[in-house]
């Protein structure tokens, strides 16, 4: 079995199995082959430890946990110190140079290109030497460092030194007797050698000799085999393996004889010395006429070579070093041409090898990240996953704050409602109570958020929309705020901007407290509002629930003190603390660009304590605080947690939503905007990637393992809202929850789809349509908005994507049955049963029962399924076969086999 089905069968990487492998001294290919001891050990080896083995050797176990925790890099996550962005365009690349020494490890390989180093150095050092004295200096061919080489690679394995040596001699023999290009191959040798010594006429021509050899000395095998420090059969050339470093044989000595005695251990080299033409032929080097001449005389005289004319040596084709790509980082999808230049290879060798399988693709045809891993094991490229390092988020991520350094801070407090339910009323009240108590001249601008004093203590509002302060200001994850006063008119009861109030909260997770208003009118109705809000899972405290409610009155200021008590009673229970001793952090809460101030931003600080001067940065945006105004519109210096205050300084105005954090110096926070900005974009498009679409539903549950379907559903009357939620919420079963956030009457609004975007949800609308803003920001948002006309067809969509999420349910299917009439032993398969099929038919990968008499003997996977030699994908009745059954022999003439397989069936609905 494949390395590669391996991992997959016990959910491994190809890595992982590949490194065990090699530490029990085997080397493999992710599509190498294991054998079935070894697939066994493999899995023994990875499957889970059971607590009795760990109890007995508990120190091993937890040795080899550590070792599997290094190999699977399981660590602590902590803050990353990234240093690159892993994105498509430059996913990493591990090289491993071919350097004819594949599979070294990295020592060796150092220790291999040291050697080549030497080799190259070599004949430099030889210069000087006289061929005479350098002979005896020679190492003997066994003591040579072991270089791979062109040639010696393409020998056999396992020969005796004097067997290779022969095949190498008679290699070489073979292309010096082969034509004039061989010839002129040799003779290149013999330039190479003369530049070595500085001999002979072509000692000039280094750019030939000495720039082509030397360089190949160190790259390619083949060339540096001459150089003498190539291992027995490479001392068999005696003429060029002695020739760089004692100016023997070829061309540059002539002299046959010292080439022989030079290198003086084998009879073959002398042999090949002296076969070799031995005039001094070239002299004159700028005679080529002559040169060539007397390459003729040369070849004749030696009577070996038949009389062709000399050619000029070629200059040496320096071998292309391939960098030989053995593991690559892919992103999710990429496409075949991505690929392909990854994988250093040409894109067409991929569609081809595809399209023999029956796959066709194109250079630009998206793959996804399983494919291209896929492709790259036929290669024999490993694979792994890119790691997607959110950029701004490790920008963003804080560590863990000393609970000392913590301090009490303000509760952070969004009013809510309907409309006319009397939000801007209730603020006004709480404004007025609070500012007279405290100093004149009240609230003199309005920047989005003000602190009020209650009891000594503060409370932080904000004045905006309240889906707004759940939607854009948690785009950075960051939670704006603690508690929402949910106003609900007395009168009026629950309205839909209500319970969009109340669903908007719930999914920020956001405490609510309900401020029952207009209790001074005559027609209010405290406990039909009571009673409604119990439908939305918001029970009053004093009707044994949870909700803290509090009947109010924005006109006659009554119950509000009771209010803020109770907003003060959730902030200590919610125990809201922050370290005011740090770099500030706070969230835009609204920005703009003033024509006198410039840009200016109302910063809610959250953490820490934001001064005049500090450098900041906020999204794109970075400066330093030149001013700083606090919410009566007078210049502080200083903000502590939980405080609103305008700054100037920013250079341009940032989103409301952003995370504005203070940092040390002017570089660190220009880097950090500028970071955003690259950045900025990307997220951007990989979030609304993320969002849900009812496509791809099976995908993204898949990918994030979520179980859980938002819904939002707009209808034009209640009937039809009721009916959509109710037969959506009935397509939940125990695996996938269809969950409808949000529903009401009415056209599909702006704060729907921004509902939707923040909870990832899907909009769902029955004989509605969106409006303008809707449209436009469900299309920038990404937000899937499906119209419908007919009910069932909006159910049978979801009901579809449901089955899609839901994990396959399989069953057994018999498909045929075979009765064993001969039994082969094969070693290394293990007992073959020679079957002849009754029924149905058996197919490759089936699994199987063995019965025997009334004994069930075996029910496991068919292993191999043969038609005479040949693999088969199935075989029908009426035929014979071969059977192998996974890990089981005891096999017996007159066995019945029962074939099955699972297959996948559609669920019951729930
Ligand atoms: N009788 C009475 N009227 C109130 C009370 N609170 C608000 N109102 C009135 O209700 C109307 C709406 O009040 P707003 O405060 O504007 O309501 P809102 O929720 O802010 O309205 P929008 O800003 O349009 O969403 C105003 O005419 C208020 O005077 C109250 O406690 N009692």
């Amino acid at each position: 079995m494949r390395i590669n089905d391996l991992s997959k069968e016990i959910g491994k990487s190809n890595r992982e199995l590949l490194s065990f492998l090699e530490k029990q001294g085997r080397k493999a290919a992710p599509m190498s082959n294991v054998t079935a001891e070894e697939a066994n050990l493999i899995r023994d080896y990875f499957k889970p430890k059971n607590t009795e083995a760990s109890r007995v050797d508990k120190s091993k176990a937890q040795q080899d946990g550590a070792e599997r925790a290094e190999m699977q890099g399981e660590q602590p996550k902590k803050k990353k110190k990234f240093t690159a962005v892993f994105r498509p365009e430059n996913a990493q690349q591990i090289r491993v140079k071919n350097s004819g020494n594949e599979g070294a490890k990295p020592q060796e390989k150092a220790v291999t290109e040291k050697a080549a180093e030497k080799t190259a150095e070599k004949p430099k050092e030889n210069v000087e030497k006289k061929p005479e004295t350098a002979a005896p200096q020679k190492k003997p061919a066994d003591s040579r460092p072991p270089i791979k080489t062109a040639v010696s690679s393409r020998l056999p394995q396992g020969r005796s030194a004097e067997e290779t040596r022969l095949a190498i001699q008679s290699r070489l023999n073979a292309l010096g007797n082969s034509g004039p290009r061989n010839g002129g191959q040799q003779r290149q040798g013999g330039y190479g050698n003369r530049n070595g010594q500085g001999n002979g006429g072509y000692g000039n021509r280094s750019g030939q000799g000495n720039g082509g050899y030397g360089n190949r000395n160190g790259q390619s095998g083949g060339y540096g085999n001459r150089n003498g420090q190539g291992s027995g059969p490479r001392t068999g050339q005696g003429g060029f393996s002695a020739r760089p470093g004692q100016g023997n044989g070829g061309y540059g000595n002539r002299g046959g004889s010292q080439g022989a005695a030079a290198s003086g251990d084998s009879a073959l080299v002398k042999k090949t010395v002296s076969s070799r033409p031995n005039k001094n032929n070239f002299k004159d080097k700028n005679d080529k006429r002559h040169k060539t001449e007397d390459g003729f005389k040369s070849g004749g005289r030696n009577g070996r070579a038949t009389r062709h004319p000399f050619i000029m040596p070629e200059k040496p084709k320096v071998e292309k070093v391939e960098e030989e790509i053995k593991e690559l980082i892919l992103p999710d999808t990429l496409t075949i041409g991505e690929l392909a230049k990854m994988m250093k290879r040409p894109a067409s060798d991929l569609i081809k090898k595809l399209f023999a399988k029956g796959e066709m693709y194109t250079m630009n045809s998206e793959i996804s990240y399983e494919k291209a891993e896929e492709i790259a094991l036929e290669y024999d490229i490993l694979c792994t996953r890119e790691e997607k390092v959110d950029v701004i988020e490790e920008l963003l991520r804080e560590e863990n704050e000393n609970p000392e350094d913590m301090v009490s801070r303000p509760p952070v407090v969004v009013v809510m409602g309907h409309v006319d339910h009397g939000k801007t009323s209730l603020l006004d009240a709480i404004r007025k109570t609070s500012v007279t108590s405290r100093e004149a001249g009240g609230i003199t601008q309005h920047i989005g958020a003000y602190q009020v004093k209650a009891h000594d203590r503060l409370i932080t509002f904000l004045d905006t929309p309240g889906h707004e302060a759940f939607t854009a200001m948690r785009m950075r994850g960051a939670e704006a705020t603690d508690i929402a006063v949910l106003v609900v008119a007395a009168d009026d009861g629950v309205m839909p901007q209500t319970i969009e109030a109340i669903n908007h909260a719930k999914a920020a997770n956001v405490e609510i407290i309900v401020a029952i208003n207009k209790i001074d009118k005559p027609d209010a109705n405290i406990d039909r509002v009571k009673q409604e809000l119990m439908q939305y899972e918001l029970v009053a405290e004093d009707w044994g629930g949870s909700t803290i409610i509090c009947p109010i009155s924005a006109k006659t200021h009554e119950g509000i003190d009771n209010l803020l008590d109770m907003i003060l009673l959730t902030a200590d229970v919610k125990e809201l603390k922050a370290n005011p001793n740090r770099n500030a952090r706070g969230l835009v809460i609204e920005a703009q660009l003033d024509k006198g101030k410039g840009p200016v931003a109302t910063i809610l600080v959250q953490k820490g304590t934001l001064h005049v001067g500090d450098y900041v940065a906020a999204g794109a945006c970075s400066g330093k605080v030149r001013a700083m105004l606090n919410d009566r519109g007078m210049r502080v210096k200083e903000a502590k947690p939980s405080t609103p205050v305008e700054i100037q300084g920013l250079n341009a105005v940032p989103n409301a939503g952003e995370i504005m954090v203070a940092m040390d110096t002017d570089k660190e926070a220009k880097d950090f905007a500028a970071t955003f900005i690259s950045e900025g974009k990307n997220k951007l498009i990989e979030e609304t990637k993320a969002k849900l679409s009812l496509d791809d539903v099976f995908g993204q549950i898949k990918a994030g393992e979520m179980k859980e379907l938002p819904i939002i559903v707009k209808a034009d009357v209640q009937g039809s809202v009721e009916a959509v939620k109710q037969s959506l919420s009935k397509l939940s079963n125990d695996e996938v929850q269809v969950k409808v956030i949000h529903s009401g009457v009415g056209t599909i609004s702006e704060s729907d789809v921004a509902l939707a975007s923040a909870s990832n949800a899907i909009i769902i609308g029955f004989n509605v349509r969106p409006d303008a803003t809707a449209k436009s920001t469900a299309e920038h948002e990404q937000v899937d908005l499906r119209l419908y006309k007919v009910i069932y067809q909006a159910i049978d969509d979801v009901e579809r994507a449901l089955n899609g999420m839901l994990a396959p349910v399989y069953e057994e299917r018999v498909i045929g049955h075979a009765e064993v009439r001969a039994i082969f032993k094969a070693s290394g398969v293990g007992t073959i049963a020679g079957s002849y099929v009754l029924d149905g038919k058996i197919q490759r990968g089936c699994k199987a029962r063995i019965t025997r008499g009334k004994d069930q003997i075996f029910d496991g996977e068919l292993a191999s399924l043969k038609r005479f030699k040949d693999d088969v994908k199935e075989v029908a009745a009426g035929y014979e076969c071969g059977l192998v059954f996974e890990k089981f022999n005891d096999l017996a003439e007159g066995d019945q086999v029962e074939a099955y397989a699972m297959v996948e069936v559609p669920r019951e609905k729930a």
